[in-house]
């Protein structure tokens, strides 16, 4: 069976390429894509350090609370799950932090400082990234493309800058590129790089996103739901995958319902119930937490202890 990416012989090409090295070059290889797609810029807080915090955060819909008071920090180089029952919050967290809701009350800090009125935009320029529940791509651009219109977000170059072709903007543009590439072997899809993403399968749609999002080279990564749809050797690629972001120096925010996947990828966890933060530990303490156990299964802490 042919498919579109065989039309496309640079990517081809380098996945070929690729495919012929002997196991040392691989590494080596590997390890220049890592390179090419770890951030690039300052971070103020030591790994280990707070990141990001959300400090008593309200956020309300009307006679509808759907975060009360929910304070928890994120730690840099960390893998945070956050889970919780339908409707407990977990993505109204997320566009609290990512400027699309502003809390009713509370705030929420990235290196200390307080997002306070700054535009989704500000707030992705400032270094949190996320992907979406429901896909959310270019489709009729190319894998590469989209990943590219990710690494904008973090252009100096203006609009008139582009227009005239300046020398700034040329050498911009070709890093991004480059970036973009290295970000589509990253994430495992080179080989599509050349196709619309609307021609991709649901996988690799998902990688998609996950790279860019990485594009605009995120100080927090906020992964939601990434694993939707996925079968069980989808989801244990993505775990290799997510620490592998982790390992590359990315610190990553996961709302995912698949418990295994949670369990298995994630060095903490926060647990949100009815838009309350019920617990707040290791995975290993978590899965024994009395409080999780009936939030799950939905009878009352004491039956369930
Ligand atoms: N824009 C909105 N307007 C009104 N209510 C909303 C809005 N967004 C979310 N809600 C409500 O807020 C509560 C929390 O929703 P949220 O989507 O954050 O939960 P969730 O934990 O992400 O759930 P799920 O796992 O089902 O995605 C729910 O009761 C939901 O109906």
């Amino acid at each position: 069976m042919s498919h579109p990416h065989e039309e496309a012989p640079v990517e081809g090409g380098l996945v070929a390429e690729v495919a012929r090295m002997s196991a040392a070059e691989r590494a080596e290889h590997e390890a220049e894509v890592a390179e090419a797609v770890t951030v690039d810029r300052d971070i103020d807080v030591e790994v280990g350090q707070t990141l990001l915090e959300l400090r008593d955060v309200t956020l309300k819909f009307g006679g509808l609370t759907a975060l009360d008071s929910v304070s928890f920090g994120i730690r840099r180089g960390e893998i945070l799950g956050l889970i919780g029952p339908n409707g407990a919050g977990k993505t109204t967290c997320f566009n609290a932090m990512t400027g699309v809701y502003r809390p009713t009350s509370g705030q929420v800090l990235l290196e200390d400082r307080p997002l306070g009125k700054a535009s989704r935009h500000q707030i992705t320029q400032r270094g949190i990234a996320r992907t979406f529940q429901n896909i959310r791509l270019f489709g009729e651009m190319t894998a590469l493309e989209n990943v590219v219109v990710g690494t904008d977000a973090r252009h100096r170059t203006s609009v008139v800058g582009a227009l005239l072709r300046l020398p700034r903007h040329h050498r911009e543009e070709k890093t991004a590129v480059e970036r973009a590439m290295a970000l589509l072997e990253f994430v495992g899809i080179a080989d599509r790089a050349a196709d619309k993403a609307k021609n991709l399968p649901y996988g690799y749609q998902r990688r998609l996103e996950i790279a860019r999002a990485m594009a605009t080279e995120p100080k927090l990564l906020c992964l939601d739901e990434p694993a939707a749809g996925f079968n069980p050797a989808e989801k244990d690629e993505l775990m290799g995958l997510i620490r592998k972001i982790r390992d590359d120096g990315y610190t990553v925010l996961l709302i995912e319902h698949d418990m295994k996947l949670v369990m298995g990828v994630t060095d903490r966890i926060v647990v949100l119930e009815f838009g309350k933060k019920i617990a707040d530990g290791l995975p290993s303490e978590i899965r024994e937490n009395p409080a999780v156990i009936a939030a799950y299964l939905g009878v009352p802490d004491d039956d369930a202890a």
